[in-house]
């Protein structure tokens, strides 16, 4: 079957709003470090162009983390598949994310971080996706809400492709 790419949202929507985000977590970490972690593969486009737009001092760290399998895909259990290099013990840390869907890898994910005693622990996501929300998760930064439909681009890939796309489109099947 053929596929083709609708876009959603342009190259210049996606930076500028990526741009105001960046502003206002500059504003609210004022005086202090931010600490970003980086969930692979999807959120690696989105960090790096935030990290770009903070202007307070910012450390980076990179995790990878899987689910189980649908049957425990269901209970929320995902497993990490490469942990963090640093302790949060302390940090300003801001988890950075493509996507929050049905909220299972970033709600187990949050509470497995806040076990490690950041100062202060908040979410960061691109895309969100309230209509397809199975657990509730509290995103502090969103970058745009959008209808239950299947994207790519901006790091989010389907069967792996499309990551590389700088705008977010919709796959299509003629
Ligand atoms: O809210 P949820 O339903 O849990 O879905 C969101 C998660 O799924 C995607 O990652 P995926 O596991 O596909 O890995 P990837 O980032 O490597 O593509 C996305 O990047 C989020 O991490
Ligand atoms: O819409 C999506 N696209 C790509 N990956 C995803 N993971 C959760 N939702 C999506
Ligand atoms: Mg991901």
């Amino acid at each position: 079957m053929a596929e083709h790419i609708r876009v959603l949202l342009t190259e210049e929507e996606v930076d500028k709003r990526i741009q105001e985000i960046g502003e206002q977590i500059s504003k609210d970490y004022a005086g202090k470090q931010v600490h970003l972690v980086c969930v692979l593969k999807g959120g690696s486009f989105f960090m790096c162009e935030l990290a770009k737009r903070i202007t307070v001092p910012v450390s980076l760290d990179f995790m990878s983390v899987s689910s189980y399998g649908s049957d425990t895909k269901s209970s929320g259990v995902v497993k990490i598949v490469k942990d963090l290099d640093e302790s949060l013990k302390d940090k300003d840390v801001i988890v950075v994310e493509d996507i929050v869907d049905s909220g299972r890898t970033l709600s187990y994910l949050l509470e497995m971080l806040r076990d490690r005693g950041p100062a202060s622990l908040r979410l960061c996501t691109l895309l969100d996706k309230p209509e397809r929300r199975v657990i509730d998760v509290h995103v502090d930064y969103t970058g745009f809400n959008i209808p239950d439909e299947f994207v790519v681009g901006y790091g989010l890939d389907y069967d792996q492709r499309y990551r590389n796309l700088p705008y977010i489109g919709v796959v299509e099947f003629d």
